[in-house]
């Protein structure tokens, strides 16, 4: 089968250096386009050379629709506003869209909802092995310790992110609920400030550190009455969430349009 032509949007950032060298380093695919926006430093840069590997051939552009006339796929870990609209042209051409990007909104939840009418979309909150594995763990203890065990999710990450909690902190509440058989919704608490009250049980509590330049730490703590577990994953390398999301795009070209999880990509 002949290479997938895969695009990245934001190509300049942290992650899109990671996925640029992912997708050279991968023997399924090769680098079709590199996005960032308009006005960007990096427009007319070579994608491999702003990744530090070498000339690729690909120059840094700013016009996605052009981009993805020749693609069979893009990837995007960007920002919640451009991965709506990459939705949409994803959708327009056929192809799939790997979705990185956290701190979307319902609504824009929404958009992509109907983009996958057309496009086959695999979203989430974190592409490595590791976190997927231990989402499934999450929910296995959840399901198993009663209610008056309290689960609180604790994660940090580098200065420069932007949204809180983490997809991954929310991936893993959404894990802990589904265990619990309950909407993270209705017993999500994500701050706590002043006379707060006690505890309410069945809340699902999050904390948020940021700081340095941690990759991405996540800890789901499981309190109970004088005995405490905590599962624990520390992100080291970017490289663990770019592999995961060039799998995610090799494994999309055969399926159907619709909405997929990493969990479907690894079979979880
Ligand atoms: N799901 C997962 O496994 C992971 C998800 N993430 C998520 O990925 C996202 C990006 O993270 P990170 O790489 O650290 O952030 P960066 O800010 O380093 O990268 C985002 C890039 O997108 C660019 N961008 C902004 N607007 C556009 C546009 N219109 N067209 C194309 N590119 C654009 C930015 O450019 P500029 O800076 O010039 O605005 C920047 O280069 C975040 O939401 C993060 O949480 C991160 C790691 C793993
Ligand atoms: O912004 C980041 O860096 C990361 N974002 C993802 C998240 O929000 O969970 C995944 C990873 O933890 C790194």
């Amino acid at each position: 089968m002949e290479k997938m032509r895969l695009v990245v949007v934001g190509a300049a950032g942290r992650m899109g250096q990671m996925l640029v060298k992912a997708i050279a380093a991968s023997d399924g695919a090769t680098l079709a386009g590199a996005l960032e926006r308009p006005g960007s430093p990096a427009l007319g840069r070579d994608a491999g050379e702003v990744a530090g590997l070498g000339a690729l051939g690909v120059k840094i552009a700013d016009d996605p629709l052009k981009a993805l006339l020749d693609a069979d796929g893009v990837i995007d870990f960007s920002v919640p506003a451009v991965t709506v609209e990459i939705a949409a042209l994803a959708a327009q051409a056929r192809i799939v869209h790997v979705i990185g990007t956290t701190g979307l909104s319902p609504s824009d939840l929404d958009k992509l909802e109907a983009a996958a009418r057309h496009a086959t979309l695999i979203r989430s909150g974190n592409m490595s092995l590791g976190v997927n594995l231990l989402a499934g763990l999450v929910k296995k203890v959840a399901a198993t310790l009663g209610a008056d065990w309290d689960i609180e999710i604790l994660e940090m990450h580098h200065r420069m992110k932007v949204d809180a909690p983490s997809g991954t902190a929310l991936l893993l509440g959404e894990a802990a609920a589904a265990g619990r058989e309950v909407a993270l919704s209705d017993v999500s608490v994500r701050q706590r400030d002043g006379h707060t009250g006690a505890r309410k049980p069945g809340d699902i509590g999050f904390a948020t550190l940021r700081g340095g330049s941690v990759v991405g730490d996540h800890s789901v703590i499981f309190a109970g009455a004088g005995e405490r577990i905590e599962l624990v994953h520390r992100a080291e390398d970017r490289s663990i969430f770019a592999n995961g999301a060039v799998r995610a795009a090799l494994w999309g070209r055969g399926q159907k349009p619709g909405i997929y999880a990493m969990a479907d990509v690894l079979g979880l």
